[in-house]
């Protein structure tokens, strides 16, 4: 059998369509990459929130699903919409990373926990405000590009330091640029960060839907990853969103899951926690949402989505 991976040309998104490709040859199938350019990569002269985040970084690659030119479409789960496109489903998770967000610069004393005062390159709405509500003396930096072109902006000095998907830095190797780690407690990640998505059409013959699945999805990453897309799902939320989530196992039995909204200024936080049987697993993202919604989450998404 044979299987055709649509990917994104970025590195991590080679990276992330590699590591499909192996699991699914030792497996006993063949792969190739197929690479494929999406609105994300090419506009970048604009924040996202500004393209319209849904789709950006899939809508070329579901064209091709839905054609048949390739099998799969690999994607970082982060950066799947929480509701598909019709025809189009989400046929594995692998096991996750490592989820928290890291702080990379070249100047190893930079902290975001003693108080001093430095810059910071991010893109991402979530990271925005939650820096604004626990660290706001540190100033944000609008920084849009792949993670290498965001390397030689820090570089340039456009920035002291990023705020990264540990996850993301890992694959593509720069783990010695790290000079902090977030606590998921705070910095709680967003939807699906750390965990890799396998798209596919469901015209897909179904033998291969089951081989693909088989040999790349992990099961303890599905659950917790249907729990919190199962929130985002409930919000209505894509990742120009200000949300997180992160549903973590406490023992074999049970999911924990926390999340909540944070307002685009960082003066509003809300957080809930839902514990449950992997089983109910979008039931409890769906709660979550319920909850956070009716304690003020409506109002503060609404004024978001006016702002964005
Ligand atoms: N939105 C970009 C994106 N999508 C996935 C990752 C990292 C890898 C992952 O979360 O699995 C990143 C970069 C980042 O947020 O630092």
């Amino acid at each position: 059998m044979h299987i055709r991976i649509g990917t994104r040309s970025s590195r991590l998104a080679v990276w992330q369509a590699e590591h499909i490709k192996t699991l699914l040859e030792a497996g006993g199938l063949t792969a190739e990459l197929v690479l494929i350019e999406t609105k994300g990569d090419l506009i970048l002269d604009r924040s996202l929130s500004k393209i319209g985040s849904k789709g950006v970084f899939t809508q070329e690659l579901e064209d091709q699903l839905r054609t048949g030119s390739i099998d799969i479409a690999v994607h970082s789960a982060k950066d799947l919409p929480s509701s598909l496109p019709n025809g189009l489903s989400i046929i594995a998770f692998t096991e996750r990373e490592i989820t928290n967000d890291v702080l990379v610069s070249r100047n190893k004393s930079l902290s975001l926990t003693n108080g001093r005062e430095f810059t910071i390159g991010t893109s991402s709405t979530r990271r925005v405000a939650m820096l604004k509500h626990f660290c706001p003396h540190v100033t944000t930096v609008d920084m849009r590009g792949n993670l290498q072109t965001r390397l030689r902006k820090l570089d340039e000095g456009q920035c002291d330091a990023l705020l990264l998907a540990f996850a993301g830095v890992h694959r593509m190797g720069y783990d010695d640029l790290i000079v902090e780690h977030l606590p998921v407690s705070d910095f709680t990640p967003a939807v699906g960060q750390g965990s890799i998505a396998i798209e596919a059409a469901d015209s897909l013959a179904i033998d291969k839907i089951n081989a693909i699945r088989q040999l790349t999805n992990h099961s303890l990453t599905e659950s917790c990853l249907l729990a919190e897309r199962a929130f985002l799902a409930r919000l209505e939320g894509g990742c120009s969103i200000p949300s997180f989530a992160l549903a973590q196992w406490t023992d074999e039995k049970t999911i924990e899951l926390t999340g909540g909204l944070v307002s685009l200024d960082g003066s509003q936080l809300l957080r809930e926690n839902f514990t449950g049987a992997p089983e109910e697993a979008s039931s409890l993202g769906h709660q979550l949402a319920e909850r956070i919604l009716a304690q003020g989450g409506d109002v503060l998404l609404a004024d978001i989505r006016a702002k964005l």
